[in-house]
């Protein structure tokens, strides 16, 4: 079921229930949000408002690259050095391509999102945003990003962020559009949007809710707390620290060898798993529970399950 959107452009509204019957904003067209045999599902593509796809556009520069790799892992790479990996307009239209493609992926279980050039995101390209500063472009600009974010949440992979540097602004809400945090020993989180006036604006404020809980929450946005490792760890931000580059093994490597500890085995599981962890994250208890016997139904009997049970596998 494809839940359709009013065409009034009015403020969000998020239904306090996630489920089948209600997530809709009252914005401007169709949510790309599909629900189908009570699984949460992302649809394949955006449908956000139209027009400020050409205001987007009007900003090059940069680019947002995807390499998928045989063993199943993909990695993105947000791409624009000279300005801290800031988001121009194309890069934000690029990026939904990009997601756009690991949603049609079916070999996928994992993907980590990287900044080029030892640092991860500076948020959107304060050049581009200067020129949308009005209230409607601004949250069409947001809707956008929040559908594309809610995309990548959503996709049947394994998500990591890898931080290196500074994620800063819509950065820091990038990264909580992943399921877990990496952070390398010398990486910062913050949410500078209070600094500039603002608050989060491409669904960063209600993941990092989730994440972190209100209370945290408040400190980092009301603060505009730097989060260090140490402290991201301690509040759940963080899942682990990497080290500084250095020498033998970058960062990315890094990366790759702790989501590949999760990415072992046939896609059919790896990809299951995430489904009935999202279903558990965002649906209420009933539909969650009847998710989660849809999907087992996926995997019982399957080859994995029959070759377990030939093998009299033993977990000792
Ligand atoms: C909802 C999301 C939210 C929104 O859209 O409303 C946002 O994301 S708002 C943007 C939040 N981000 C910022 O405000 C970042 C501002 N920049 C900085 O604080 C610093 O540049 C920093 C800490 C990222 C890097 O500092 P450092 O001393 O290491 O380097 P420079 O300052 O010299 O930066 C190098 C170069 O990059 C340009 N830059 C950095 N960030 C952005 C950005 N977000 N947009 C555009 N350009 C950016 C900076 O201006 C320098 O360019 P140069 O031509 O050399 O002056």
């Amino acid at each position: 079921m494809v839940v359709t959107r009013r065409r009034t452009f009015s403020a969000l509204l998020i239904c306090a229930r996630f489920g089948q019957k209600c997530l809709s904003w009252t914005t401007s067209s169709r949510s790309a949000v599909r629900f189908e045999s009570r699984n949460v599902r992302s649809s394949h593509t955006s449908l956000s408002a139209g027009d400020i796809r050409e205001k987007l556009r009007a900003f090059p520069g940069g680019s947002i690259d995807l390499k998928k790799r045989e063993s199943g892992m993909a990695v993105i790479t947000i791409n624009n050095p000279a300005r801290m990996n800031a988001f121009s307009g194309s890069m934000m239209l690029e990026l939904e391509e990009r997601v756009h493609e690991l949603e049609t992926w079916s070999e996928g279980k994992g993907v980590i999102v990287q900044g080029a050039a030892g640092t991860f995101c500076s948020g959107s390209d304060l050049n581009a945003v200067r020129a949308i500063s009005n209230p409607q472009d601004g949250m069409k600009m947001c809707e956008f990003m929040q559908t594309t974010l809610t995309r990548l949440l959503r996709l049947p992979l394994i998500s990591v962020a890898l931080v290196e540097g500074k994620a800063l602004g819509g950065g820091a809400e990038l990264t909580t559009a992943c399921d877990f945090r990496l952070m390398t020993s010398c990486g910062v989180i913050q949410f500078v949007h209070k600094q500039m006036g603002l608050v989060p604006g491409w669904g960063g404020a209600s993941r990092l809710v989730h994440i972190v809980g209100s209370q945290n929450s408040l400190k980092l946005l009301a603060g505009a707390k730097k989060v260090d490792p140490e402290f991201g760890k301690q509040i759940g931000l963080v899942d682990e620290v990497l080290h500084c580059t250095s020498g033998e093994r970058n960062t990315l490597d890094q990366g790759e060898q702790w989501l590949s500890q999760f990415i072992k085995g046939p896609e059919a599981v790896i990809r299951a798993v995430k489904r009935v962890v999202l279903s558990g994250r965002e649906l209420p208890l009933e539909e969650a529970l009847t998710a989660e016997r849809n999907v087992f139904g996926t995997v019982w009997g399957g080859p994995a399950n029959l070759e377990a049970l030939a093998l009299k596998t033993k977990h000792k």
